[in-house]
């Protein structure tokens, strides 16, 4: 008895590690990042935060407590109004537009997550959404984070990435993770070892999906 959030990351280690400091990130800090890469990366990952815009609408849906409901609105708004607007803007400055976007194929990394999330949402309860939502949600933010401390990191102008990374670092979006992390670290203290074993492998199913969506990013897998 007594989890917190860390304990999941911990209890993961190598492939949290593999991914907050996969290859593309490395890139991405250090600028070398391919146009291509970085291109397919956006579109799919536009895919991507609609079914996530999906998967906060299924939290409302499993809210139980007005408070609960509330953080799901507010997460459902902040994926609709501010990460899809930025989105949207960003893939413009890329050369990709609106039309492009909405006439996407899906690929299969893009699939296999969201659908993953919204299907463990779906059979199970409001906790197992949000540790299946956290390596999202906590992962960008630490990634944010990591790159700022490492020496091949550059930033400002001489970084066509540095936008990215900008976005990610913010005070805003810094206190929403705080704010799940928060969350999660009062359900998980109160979780049996069993019900911890099973959120765990959400967790590390969540964040190898994670990695395949970065290496999908390098290989412009669809
Ligand atoms: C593959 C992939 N994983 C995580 C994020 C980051 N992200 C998506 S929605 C959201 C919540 C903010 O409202 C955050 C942090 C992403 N963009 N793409």
């Amino acid at each position: 008895m007594g989890y917190q959030f860390s304990d999941l990351t911990s209890a993961c280690e190598q492939d949290w590690h593999a991914y907050i400091k996969h290859d593309f990130v490395r890139q991405l800090g250090a600028g070398t990042l391919e146009d291509g890469a970085f291109r397919h990366y956006l579109k799919q990952d536009y895919l991507f935060l609609i079914h996530f815009g999906r998967a906060y609408a299924l939290a409302a849906y499993k809210s139980a407590s007005l408070a609960d409901l509330r953080q799901a609105l507010e997460g459902m708004k902040a994926i609709i109004d501010i990460e899809l607007d930025l989105h949207i803007e960003f893939c413009r400055q890329w050369g990709i537009s609106e039309d492009d976007l909405a006439a996407l194929p899906e690929a299969r990394a893009t699939l296999a997550y969201t659908r993953y999330v919204l299907d463990t949402g779906s059979r199970g309860d409001l906790l197992d959404l949000h540790v299946a939502l956290s390596p999202c949600l906590v992962g960008y933010g630490e990634i944010a984070r990591w790159l700022n401390a490492q020496p091949f990191t550059r930033r400002g102008a001489d970084n066509p990435f540095d936008a990215w990374i900008a976005m990610y670092e913010g005070e805003e979006f810094q206190q929403a993770m705080q704010a799940e992390i928060a969350w999660l670290d009062a359900r998980l203290a109160e979780v049996s070892p069993a019900r911890f074993a099973e959120l765990k492998k959400i967790f590390n199913d969540a964040t190898r999906l994670e990695i395949d969506f970065w290496q999908m990013g390098l290989d412009r897998a669809d």
